[in-house]
């Protein structure tokens, strides 16, 4: 969809993370389904990101590259170190080995049930533009911060040192996306003013981090609750630029249909 006064390098992306779902088998069917819910012209007007499981991946990636799909895919975490003594982390030269360009990096999920702090997140944020991924760095508010008011400093804050040491030519290619943690998985979507509240923040962070220029090409997502049924909204504001999906994800019809919403709408003629 274009956007009024956004930069043309600001091309709506729709982020799937499936979490910990779906089997290598029925990974293969949600691809297929949703590769068929959407035609060349959509793919024209939004980037489709697909986040798999570690264990589904190469089954997307055969998918991906024996039916040309134009489907893009990448992992959910990857470990802040290039290899080793690492039991049950997955390094950023493994993923990029199986054709991933994204790496989510820092989401509230992995903060609070694997306690990653800023330095952990900063440092796989480093991982990922070492093996050429683009992270999708997430920030977001607990529901206490958001209710003292503090839900701007908090999330620019996350950003600042997720992004710390990391430079002009890499944050160039970085992915942001704010999701409100109170806002994840619960139903409860935060107001299309809430979304472009924090995302112009986030902006005008990165203006300050960098340059304005830089930020102004920078893709800001919101995530937590998307639906078909919301997500054009949501993406109408002018510093939103697509959506990480959680559980609508895992639905192809549905997942299609916040596709088709970012793209424009329905295909006409
Ligand atoms: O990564 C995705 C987010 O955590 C949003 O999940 P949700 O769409 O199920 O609320």
């Amino acid at each position: 969809m274009a956007r009024a006064g956004a930069s043309p390098s600001r091309k709506p992306l729709i982020a799937g993370n499936w979490k910990m779902n779906l089997n290598h088998l029925e990974a293969i069917a949600l691809v297929q389904k949703i590769a068929f819910s959407l035609k060349p012209p959509h793919f024209e007007a939004v980037d489709v990101v697909l986040l798999p499981p570690f264990t589904d991946i190469r089954s997307v990636q055969t998918l991906v590259d024996g039916d040309k799909l134009q489907l893009r895919y990448g992992a959910q975490d990857l470990s802040p170190y290039p290899s080793g003594a690492y039991t049950g982390d997955i390094s950023g030269a493994m993923l990029a080995k199986l054709g991933c360009t994204f790496a989510v990096v820092g989401h509230s999920e992995r903060r609070e049930y694997h306690h990653e702090d800023d330095q952990v997140v900063n440092a796989k944020v480093k991982a990922a533009y070492a093996h050429s991924l683009t992270p999708i760095l997430c920030v977001g508010e607990p529901l206490q911060v958001r209710e003292a008011g503090d839900h701007v400093g908090h999330c620019t804050d996350q950003l600042c040192a997720g992004l710390l040491g990391v430079g002009e030519a890499q944050a160039a290619s970085l992915v942001v996306a704010y999701e409100p943690v109170w806002a994840i998985g619960t139903g409860k979507v935060a107001t299309p003013a809430d979304a472009q509240e924090v995302c112009r923040a986030i902006r005008a962070r990165l203006a300050e981090l960098y340059n304005p220029e830089l930020a102004d090409g920078i893709r800001v997502l919101y995530g937590g609750s998307v639906k078909s049924t919301n997500a054009a909204e949501i993406m109408a504001q002018a510093d939103v630029d697509g959506a990480l999906v959680g559980g609508a994800s895992l639905d192809g019809a549905e997942f299609a249909g916040i596709c088709i919403a970012a793209a424009g709408g329905p295909l006409t003629g």
